[in-house]
């Protein structure tokens, strides 16, 4: 069988150098290209690749799947910056070449795609729910793209349930105090030295607590996810977002 030809983008970052080593591991991979700042992307089509997996910044992202998609290059997007407008325009760039898949993954590890599911379930059963995300300080956006979408899942699930707004009675507030407003769902970020990447769903009834925490301790735990991916993504065309559609979670 032959060899999936792979890229990387932003293969000098902190996930997109432990994403080289694991595709180079890789028995059905095979790592044609590993794209930093201020590569040509004309190195993608003379080396054949297949799939680009994109691992580099908000900023650069777009203009790196504008080209991947125009040229039929498959893409495993662990990027962060996703908004409607953003995805509107990812999905006209697809809609011209009907053939390629873009998977999008605000979070790639295991635990972190359960931890949004079991969110998701468990939000219409408590009056409360709040989002805190704990970070590395080299974190460019606040809050992270996995607290965003757990929150839009967690809003989502309520409204299709009819829950009542959340109980606050804040009338007076420091700027920030009560976080980002994300749906109704306030998200808070923690930036610290010695973290890597973790989130903790709090949620609250009448005299009982749930929290659901997950914990990335090595960017490790994100290549079984990135690998998934990049296998599947060869055989879904079009928009697909969130890891939990390869792992046959929905
Ligand atoms: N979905 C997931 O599971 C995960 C997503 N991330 C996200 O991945 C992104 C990268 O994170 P880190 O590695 O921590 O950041 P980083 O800053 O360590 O790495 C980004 C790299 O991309 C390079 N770069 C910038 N523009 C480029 C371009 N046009 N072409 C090629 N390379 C370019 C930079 O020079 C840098 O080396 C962030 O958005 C982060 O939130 C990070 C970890 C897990
Ligand atoms: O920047 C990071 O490190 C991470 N970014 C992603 C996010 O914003 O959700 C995924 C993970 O939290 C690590």
């Amino acid at each position: 069988m032959s060899k999936l030809r792979v890229a990387v983008l932003g293969a000098k970052g902190r996930i997109g150098s432990e994403a080289v080593r694991a595709v180079e591991a890789a028995e059905d991979m095979e790592l044609v290209a590993a794209l930093g700042s201020g590569d040509k992307l004309e190195t993608l089509v003379e080396t054949g690749a297949q799939v680009a997996v994109e691992l580099t910044t908000p900023a650069s992202v777009m203009g790196n799947l504008d080209f991947c998609v125009r040229h039929g290059i498959h893409a495993v997007v662990g990027t962060t910056g996703w908004t409607d407008e953003r995805l509107a325009q990812l999905n006209t760039s697809l809609a011209a070449s009907p053939e390629t898949g873009v998977l999008i993954a605000p979070n790639f590890s295991i635990g972190a795609v359960l931890t949004m599911k079991f969110a998701e379930v468990a939000a219409p059963y408590f009056e409360s729910v709040e989002v805190v995300e704990l970070h590395h300080p080299n974190k460019v956006d606040a809050p992270s793209g996995t607290a965003t979408r757990t929150a839009q899942l967690i809003a989502a699930a309520r409204e299709r349930a009819g829950s009542a707004p959340q109980p606050d009675a804040t009338v007076t507030a420091l700027d920030g105090a009560r976080g980002a407003d994300v749906d109704g769902v306030p998200v808070h970020a923690v930036r610290m030295r010695g973290l890597l990447a973790h989130q903790e769903v709090l949620l609250g009834g009448e005299g009982e607590t749930l929290t659901i925490r997950h914990d990335s301790l090595h960017h490790s735990s994100f290549m079984p996810g990135i690998l998934l991916g990049v296998r599947r993504v060869v055989d879904a065309p079009g928009l697909t977002f969130g890891l939990e559609h390869f792992l046959d979670l929905n």
